[in-house]
């Protein structure tokens, strides 16, 4: 960033993208994994990876959040002060960072991100704890206005995530990964395994946070409805290859290519 800008001309500059991937590829074998996948996301956008099981779309969430090296290709992320950082250039040490400040990760089981031994106040205030929140006061108020945001009982704030139902743990873990404002939040399938009233009121929280806090997300889901709900634009996998990509509503409404309207249609049939 040039020195004569102001700070704060980062996270104002909306029509620069956050995430720039070119080339992603990572492949276990022939036409499986991930390969030569290229996009940008802008702040505040949510993207959907939909495809038939086996497509590569974990994989690819796997190299977009840094958890898994590419065979070649790149991720270069906008941090907030303006800087590009390229993902795998940067020291395991600064990809850890990034995943507990400026990033959140969603697993599809919440008991794979939450701590399951600590309280729910603990596993929130965790990654305040990372970026230098000591004070008991102010973890113990950010936990109970958490607890409250993603509508669990804040007298709950003391009981262990294992006393918690499914779509409670959920909403849990998503309080523990907002809680730090990241820009841009990665999901594998946050909704997958819910019962389907649970997957509503999930949804509809989840869209309401995204809104609220200008959420770039990267969300990885098999079904449509969900990414209809969530997501702007869409990426339709196919053995390992992106095979369309557009606004949601053209993308499901009009799909171009073959296998998404089978994909749409297999849906829409009783
Ligand atoms: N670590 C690994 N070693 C070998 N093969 C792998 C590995 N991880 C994924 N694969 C293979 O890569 C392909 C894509 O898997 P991936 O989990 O990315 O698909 P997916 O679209 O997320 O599927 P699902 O919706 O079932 O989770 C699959 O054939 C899978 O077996």
């Amino acid at each position: 960033m040039n020195a004569a800008q102001p700070l704060f001309q980062a996270d104002v500059e909306l029509d620069a993208p956050l995430l720039q991937v070119s080339g992603l590829t990572r492949l276990y074998g022939p036409d499986t994994g991930c390969q030569d996948v290229s996009f940008e996301l802008y702040p505040g956008e949510v993207l959907g990876i939909v495809g038939e099981s086996g497509s590569g779309k974990s994989t690819l969430l796997g190299l977009l959040s840094g958890r898994c090296p590419p065979d070649r290709g790149n991720v270069a992320y906008r941090d907030r002060d303006g800087q590009w950082l390229d993902l795998y250039s940067a020291s395991e040490a600064e990809r850890r960072t990034l995943l507990r400040t400026e990033w959140g990760f969603v697993e599809q089981h919440a008991r794979d991100g939450l701590r399951m031994g600590v309280s729910a106040g603990a596993n929130i205030g965790e990654r305040l704890m990372a970026q230098g929140v000591r004070h008991y006061g102010q973890l113990r108020e950010a936990g109970l206005e958490w607890l409250r945001q993603v509508e669990i009982d804040p007298a709950r704030i003391d009981d262990l995530p294992s006393t918690f139902s499914g779509g409670m743990q959920q909403r849990l873990q998503i309080a523990r990964n907002l809680v730090s404002g990241p820009r841009l939040v990665f999901m594998d399938e946050p909704t997958g395994g819910l019962d389907v009233s649970v997957q509503a009121r999930l949804l509809d929280l989840l869209r309401g946070l995204v809104r609220e806090l200008n959420l770039a997300v990267v969300i990885v889901t098999h079904d449509l409805a969900v990414a209809r709900l969530l997501a702007d634009r869409l990426m339709v996998m196919r053995r390992s290859r992106v095979v369309e990509t557009g606004l949601t509503d053209q993308v499901l409404d009009d799909p171009q290519h073959a296998y998404t309207q089978l994909l749409v249609s297999s849906v829409l049939q009783p």
